[in-house]
């Protein structure tokens, strides 16, 4: 199997502080890949560079076969992103903002209807699609955000906490449709998670991170095995010392979902 996401020695500096540390790592074709680590261990900065939205400051970063730093526009073709924080344009139809996206990412005109199609079909929206954004649930939101990053036929879609702030049963559909992404088209996935049961349930590989360094890959067998753990929390606390749904993390997430909802209700 080859890889669609290939990570030689990235490391991130803000100032003197060094975010990411030196990371090396590969995303198999075709696998879900679980990037996990407490609050402020680097994940959303290495999901940023490999997104090219910022820069490392040393490293390599292959994706679908395009150096990331040196052939942004093919790399970033190759990828869809569902950010933490919704970025729909509420005053927008469902229909409307995938099409918008369509246009952004140069999907041919008479290829475009049939793409927002099929995206909305994924996620089962299409009999939504007229309905405006801000009348929508959290779930059917996020469910729109990952249509929206599906319109340009990514190899692999990002998903930085896709589940986070949603009622279990929403949960359960959005990680169902990632799911079926996966196993029917065949997309590669790239996700953060604080819901390590959900993590343990789909990811094919886990990476984690702490410190701004990976301090454990493997399948989720594999790290059971070598940490002498039942779980994946166990292992997970084994590791970095911390309850990923400790206090702090889970006030991180409360505070994330706080303003997520205050920047929506802005709009
Ligand atoms: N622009 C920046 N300038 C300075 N420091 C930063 C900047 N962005 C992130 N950091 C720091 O880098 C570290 C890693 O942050 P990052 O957001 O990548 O963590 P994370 O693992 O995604 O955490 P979370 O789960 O809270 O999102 C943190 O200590 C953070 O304060």
């Amino acid at each position: 199997m080859q890889n669609i996401l290939s990570v030689q020695s990235l490391t991130k500096k803000f100032d003197d502080f060094t975010a990411v540390k030196d990371i090396s790592f590969n995303v198999k074709t075709g696998s879900i890949f679980a990037f996990l680590g407490p609050n402020g261990a680097g994940k959303s900065t290495t999901i940023k560079m490999l997104t090219t939205v910022l820069k490392p400051t040393t490293g390599e970063i292959s994706i679908n076969g395009f150096n990331a730093l040196k052939e942004q526009d093919r790399a970033r073709a190759s990828f869809g992103i569902v950010f933490q924080d919704h970025s729909l344009d509420e005053e927008l139809t469902a229909y409307e903002n995938i099409v918008y996206h369509a246009v952004i990412y140069k999907v041919p005109k008479k290829e475009r209807a049939e793409r927002v199609r099929k995206a909305l079909e994924i996620v089962g929206l299409w009999d939504r699609r007229e309905d405006y954004v801000k009348k929508y649930s959290g779930g059917m939101k996020r469910r729109l955000e990952i249509a929206r990053a599906l319109v340009h036929y990514p190899k692999i879609l990002f998903l930085d906490e896709p589940t986070v702030g949603l009622d279990p049963q929403t949960r359960r559909s959005i990680w169902n449709h990632i799911k079926s992404l996966n196993q029917e088209k065949g997309m590669t996935i790239f996700l953060t998670t604080h819901y390590m049961e959900e993590a343990e349930a789909v990811a094919d590989h886990i990476a984690i991170i702490d410190h701004g360094k990976i301090i454990e890959s493997g399948t989720v067998e594999e790290i059971k095995k070598r940490t002498e753990t039942e779980s994946l929390e166990d292992a997970f606390l084994k590791l970095t010392g911390r309850d990923i749904r400790d206090e702090n993390n889970e006030s991180g997430i409360k505070m994330r979902t706080i303003r997520s909802m205050r920047r929506r209700n802005r709009n």
